[in-house]
């Protein structure tokens, strides 16, 4: 799809590239993205007004859409895919993920990051939202890998204050590292994991080190029947109560889950304008019993996103999946065929996504960052084309993403990701060299 194919330069951060002939809402256009990284231009034909691009790509046979946004995910759990499967989630948590991953190293995390990233790219994602250990060497591998993301440190004190002071100092670090960085692709969030992990203490201290710092709070929320049940006993009040009265929840809150709040809870988050983030695949996999409460969410005003959940409760991190689960689970739950329709499943990947994550409105016209995804027409899950947002959500599969610009800059082409070989060796080795550390020390 190139007329520069064997050109290994078209990965450069810094070139100018003109897309000829692509679809933007069903209309042939051509798209000129600065070596800046901005969409200069979308037009019938380029009208040359910002220089001869350093790359063309020839867009033909393809469809434009914004790039997508995962907004819940813990990227490294890369590692732990298939490690532990088909088991009740408090037990799969505390007997087998969490005993595994005190046995992380700094590169486990850097290698799991990686692969991670790569493996959002095949599917048109640009921008991730990751909650996780070690996160500087997440931060390493953002860089490398030429993706968007907004990081956060797990933050776990069991209520215990000596493990509270730890999570504090390694939010601080996170966050001053990421300053140091000073690269607009990376921000730093605040990550209390969830209301049962964290104590009010924590919670209090995390909301206040948000809005010194101005930056976003990620969370779980509501996942399980359980940890409400749990919550109210303990509270005398819903999940969302609790975040709410320590500061946690505000508009650069985004919570994951969200299976059971009640109409209540949609209502107050709507009111606040926190972002909502839907995992179908993962609370399917992990049978919590109940979808989110989509539309209720979004009659109440609240941003609803799309996000995978890490990979041993997913097992991908396939958005293209992730958009097509969404919109079945909504009808098969809630008995609706009309809830979540196409047009709105693509708009929780783009718009909403990219705004619960500070990285923009995600839609392609001029003036805005060049986050781009080209999905090949010439496949059969896209032909014929009568509707490309349904083929999109409904139909496509990441084989069909051709190429994927985040930020101007390149990051797959014709379906090649540079060093991709290299990375998935990386990481599976250190996958192995993890569980191999765990039953060593058993
Ligand atoms: C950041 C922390 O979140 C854990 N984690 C991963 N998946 C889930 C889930 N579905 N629910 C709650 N916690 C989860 C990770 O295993 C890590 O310990
Ligand atoms: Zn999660």
């Amino acid at each position: 799809m190139s007329d520069n194919m064997n050109d290994i330069d078209i990965f450069n951060e810094t070139d100018s590239i003109l897309i000829k002939k692509t679809l933007v809402n069903g209309k042939i256009k051509d798209i000129f993205v600065s070596d800046t990284g901005i969409i200069e231009e979308i037009s019938d034909k380029y009208s040359g007004e910002y220089g001869e691009p350093e790359f063309i790509i020839d867009g033909e046979s393809t469809v434009a859409s914004p790039g997508f946004s995962n907004t819940h995910t813990h990227s490294a759990m890369t590692l732990l895919r298939g490690y532990a499967d088909d088991m009740h989630l408090q037990e799969w948590l505390s007997e087998k993920i969490w005993p595994l991953e005190a046995h992380l190293s700094a590169e486990d995390v850097y290698n799991g990051t990686m692969l991670a990233s790569i493996e959002m790219i095949r599917s048109g994602t640009i921008a991730f939202n990751d909650m996780y250990f070690f996160m500087e060497e997440a931060a390493r591998a953002v860089y490398d890998s030429g993706i968007k993301a907004v990081l956060c440190h797990g933050f776990i004190d069991f209520g215990n204050e000596e493990k509270r002071e730890a999570e504090i100092k390694a939010t601080e670090k996170l966050c001053e590292h990421i300053k140091s960085m000073n690269n607009p692709r990376i921000k730093a969030a605040v990550g209390p994991h969830a209301p049962y992990t964290v104590s009010k203490e924590g919670l209090l201290w995390c909301s206040a080190y948000s809005k010194e710092n101005d930056i976003g709070i990620h969370i779980h929320l509501s996942e399980t029947e359980q940890e409400v049940k749990d919550c109210i006993e303990q509270n005398n009040k819903r999940p969302s109560k609790v975040l709410d009265e320590c500061g946690c929840l505000s508009k650069r809150t985004v919570a994951a889950h969200g299976c059971w709040l009640d109409d209540s809870e949609c209502e107050l988050l709507g009111k606040i304008g926190v972002f909502v983030a839907h995992n179908p695949v993962s609370n399917m996999k992990l049978a919590v019993n109940r979808a989110m409460p989509y539309q209720k969410l979004i009659d109440s005003g609240v941003n609803v996103t799309l996000g995978t959940d890490g990979c041993s409760s997913n097992n991908n991190l396939d958005i293209l999946e992730e958009m097509k689960t969404a919109a079945l689970l909504q009808k098969f739950f809630w008995n609706s065929d009309t809830v979540l329709p196409a047009h709105e499943t693509l708009k929780m990947a783009t718009s909403a996504g990219k705004k619960a994550l500070g990285f923009g409105e995600g839609e392609l016209k001029t003036g805005a960052e060049a986050d781009i995804v080209l999905i090949n027409t010439k496949t059969p899950c896209m032909t014929p084309l009568f509707n490309w947002e349904s083929n999109i959500v409904y139909s496509a599969n990441s084989n069909a993403v051709d190429t994927v610009i985040c930020n101007g800059r390149v990051l797959m082409h014709d379906g090649f990701i540079p060093n991709e070989e290299e990375i998935c060796k990386k990481a599976s080795d250190s996958a192995y060299s993890l569980v191999k550390r765990y039953n060593d020390s058993l």
